[in-house]
């Protein structure tokens, strides 16, 4: 970092902002295979924080890619480099005061550490949405599991890149074995105590 930059700080803080939303800002975290369902929970999650007036925005792994890192792809020090700038993006939504939700694939440990280290570990709940390559293939969703068997794509994770499953999330939820409705309320449950929700129970 150059040493002529300098942090300018002003007057309003996260504090005055997460007091005056009513609620903590926070990271939520998605990981896990294409298909396994990171984008559904995540939308879901959204769904009912808003209905409970809080403040949300979802960050999501195909819509980044296609703005801010549409010069990225999909070898190791491209998903590092996604991984990396989604990170300082979510800080700054963090310090805006709102309640963030991450869902991208961060098929590797040594990102998603740095990613929490980006953002603080107080601020950070890491979901491991897990579901097996076979059962992914089986849905596969958007016809990429046949594409990357064909060879038309490569670097493909859990075909032909590897996915690391995590060390220590904070939740674990099994897309095979659990419903859409369980996990959320497994979710729920788990970040309500983190939100702090004053007002909303
Ligand atoms: N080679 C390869 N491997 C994995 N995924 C691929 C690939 N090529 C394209 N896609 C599509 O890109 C989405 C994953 O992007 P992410 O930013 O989440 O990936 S990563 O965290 O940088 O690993 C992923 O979205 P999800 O299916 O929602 O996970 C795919 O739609
Ligand atoms: N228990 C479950 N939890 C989440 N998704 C599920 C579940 N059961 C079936 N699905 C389906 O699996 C697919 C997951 O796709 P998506 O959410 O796009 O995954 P990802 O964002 O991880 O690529 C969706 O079609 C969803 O309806």
């Amino acid at each position: 970092m150059n040493k002529n930059v300098i942090q300018q700080d002003y007057s309003i803080n996260v504090k005055n902002r997460q007091q005056q939303n009513q609620h903590n800002s926070l990271l939520i975290w998605f990981t896990g295979l294409s298909g396994s369902g990171k984008s559904t929970l995540a939308n879901q999650v959204e769904v009912t924080l808003h209905q409970q007036d809080l403040k949300t925005y979802v960050l999501d792994g195909d819509n980044i890619r296609r703005g801010l890192n549409k010069d990225l792809g999909f070898t190791p020090e491209d998903r590092k480099e996604n991984l990396r700038r989604i990170a300082e993006t979510a800080k700054l939504f963090i310090d805006a005061g709102v309640v963030t939700l991450a869902a991208f694939i961060s098929p590797l440990q040594k990102d998603r550490d740095k990613i929490k280290q980006i953002v603080g570990k107080e601020n950070f709940i890491e979901i491991y949405v897990k579901a097996s390559v076979e059962a992914c293939e089986k849905r596969d969703v958007k016809g990429l599991y046949q594409k990357a068997r064909n060879g038309e794509i490569k670097n493909f994770t859990g075909i032909s890149a590897p996915y690391e499953e995590p060390e220590n999330p904070d939740i674990i939820v099994n897309s095979e074995e659990q419903t859409i409705k369980e996990s959320i309320q497994l979710i729920m449950d788990k970040i309500k105590t983190k939100l702090e929700l004053p007002s909303h129970g």
